[in-house]
């Protein structure tokens, strides 16, 4: 199993009051999943997702990332398992708003490394594979909120990220983009055995994934393969 998670918690101390957003949930992940993580507004799905992601810490529980416990390792460990290992696509599309669009799909490349020639073509690489290899140098705020997820996910990409984490990252897409983002992400995980889990609340996103991970009030009510 790629991630294995057992009875993972986590409280959130508002003052007096504990907040439990997730009560010991236990789910593994096979290789080149595409899982759907779904469930009411506040069910715990953004919670799940930055925990497995290595984003916050739980309260208790254990997670593994293939045959490492992530509970062993320490705070450059993980960025550096973050850097290497994992994508991350988010909502509000988290643009760096100064660079443009190739700029922002080479940065990882350049964190690991890797000199900016050689960063900038395999970016170019990356942006015709999500569509938009034409608008390489326009600044996110000349693009679409549709162009600027893509350019989000060529960034996530770069990598070649063994787990993509998204979360809602169709939430500001209309339906059109929305299945543009869906049908890349089907394709990743189906051509590079790319792993995904991705969060979602919208009911019809399930004919994309491959498995449903239904959270209630921080406990999974149902996990299930499509
Ligand atoms: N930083 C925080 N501090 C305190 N409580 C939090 C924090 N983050 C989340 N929570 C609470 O934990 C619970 C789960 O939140 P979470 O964001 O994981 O839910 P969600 O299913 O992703 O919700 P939504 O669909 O609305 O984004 C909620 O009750 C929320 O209010």
């Amino acid at each position: 199993m790629l991630i294995e998670a057992q009875g993972l918690t986590k409280t959130y101390k508002m003052g007096a009051v504990d907040v439990n957003a997730l009560r010991g949930v236990d789910f593994s992940v096979g290789k080149g999943e595409f899982v759907g993580i779904t469930g009411f507004s506040g069910s715990g799905k953004s919670t799940l997702l930055h925990l497995a992601g290595l984003l916050d810490d739980p309260t208790a529980g254990s997670l593994k990332i293939g045959d490492t416990d992530i509970s062993g390792l320490s705070d450059h460990e993980k960025t550096e398992f973050r850097l290497r290992r994992f994508g991350y696509v988010f909502q509000d599309y988290a643009l760096v708003s100064e660079l443009n669009a190739v700029e922002n799909v080479y940065l990882p490349s350049l964190a690991r490394g890797e000199d900016r020639e050689a960063a900038e073509k395999h970016a170019i690489e990356m942006l015709e594979i999500v569509g938009i290899s034409g608008r390489a140098d326009h600044l996110p705020s000349e693009l679409s909120g549709g162009e600027q997820q893509r350019v989000a996910i060529a960034r996530a990409l770069i990598n070649s990220p063994e787990i993509m984490f998204a979360d809602e990252p169709c939430a500001n897409l209309d339906s059109v983009n929305s299945r543009n983002v869906l049908d890349l992400f089907r394709k990743v995980s189906e051509e590079s055995g790319q792993t995904i889990l991705m969060v979602s609340h919208e009911e019809w996103h399930a004919e994309y994934f491959e498995r449903i991970i239904r959270l209630h009030d921080g406990e999974i009510a149902e996990d299930k393969y499509l």
